[in-house]
């Protein structure tokens, strides 16, 4: 007999937002597994932005209703937000405060006693490779320190479920490799990691669950090997999405040296 399948982590159905008369998430269901680590893919403008946000009680949904598990994210914020971290694209933090500073408040913010704060926080800075910088102003960081603390800081109340809107933009690939560990090792443990992304490259080699949005819609969903079948994500992802593979076609002719 098979194992019951566990709850979903993540519970989207029929979410809707627009933004005047521009629909940016047009009634997305989707049950993200508990337990796995899940890349959400699509090209610019598809709504994973837009999607994250409702997920995670940043933005209010036109329609629909996410559950993260079990407790839903507008009835009931308080218990979802205890379960989540988020690391939201271009994240706006306290710059004045330094990198150690920022993670002591977030963690009392939390309700997490001093000495644990404390305790947390220097372990991620060590191990997010930050130790160096603690004291610098958050202002001062560059574009991947910025991302490693917004990390530290989405992680230092351990959530079952993390939530990260492209955590590799802009990181060069020593901090990328620092955020893949931290990254995997969190997952193997049987939380649940849901990111953003638009290197496929990474997905494949981080995911094991991937969902594909095209305009403000899934359009596939399923472990890795299955959304992919015999093709590599790249390609799968161009096949799902559509692409146009002239480069323009017949305009920009101008463009170039044979027109010079
Ligand atoms: N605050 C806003 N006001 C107006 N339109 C918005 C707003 N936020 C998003 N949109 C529009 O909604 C659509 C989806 O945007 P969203 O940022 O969710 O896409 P995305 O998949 O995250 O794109 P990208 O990969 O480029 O980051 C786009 O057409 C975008 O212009």
């Amino acid at each position: 007999m098979q194992a019951p399948t566990p709850p979903p982590a993540v519970s989207v159905h029929d979410l809707w937002k627009s933004f005047g008369p521009q629909t940016a998430v047009a009634g997305l269901t989707l049950d993200l597994p508990a337990g796995s680590f899940i890349g959400l893919v699509g090209p610019n403008g598809a709504g994973k932005t837009t999607t994250l946000s409702m997920v995670t009680g940043l933005l209010r949904p036109d329609r629909g209703t996410v559950l993260v598990h079990g407790a839903d994210v507008w009835q009931d914020p308080v218990a979802v937000k205890a379960r989540i971290g988020i690391l939201p694209e271009g994240l706006r933090m306290f710059e004045r405060l330094s990198g150690r500073e920022l993670l002591q408040y977030n963690g009392r913010l939390r309700g997490l006693p001093g000495a644990e704060v404390n305790r947390r926080a220097e372990e991620l800075l060590a191990v997010l490779d930050l130790a160096g910088s603690a004291d610098k102003l958050v202002a001062d960081y560059s574009t991947g320190m910025r991302k490693k603390i917004g990390l530290a800081a989405a992680l230092l109340h351990n959530p079952d479920v993390l939530f990260l809107d492209e955590p590799f933009e802009g990181v060069d690939p020593v901090s990328a490799q620092t955020i893949r560990g931290v990254l995997t090792r969190y997952a193997a443990s049987g939380s649940t990691v849901v990111f953003s992304s638009h290197v496929m490259e990474l997905v494949e080699s981080l995911c094991d669950w991937v969902a594909v949005v095209n305009a403000g819609q899934v359009v596939a969903r399923g472990p890795l090997d299955a959304v992919r079948g015999d093709r590599s994500l790249h390609q799968a992802f161009l096949d799902l999405v559509g692409v146009r593979e002239d480069g323009g076609g017949e305009a920009l002719g101008w463009l170039g040296g044979a027109s010079r």
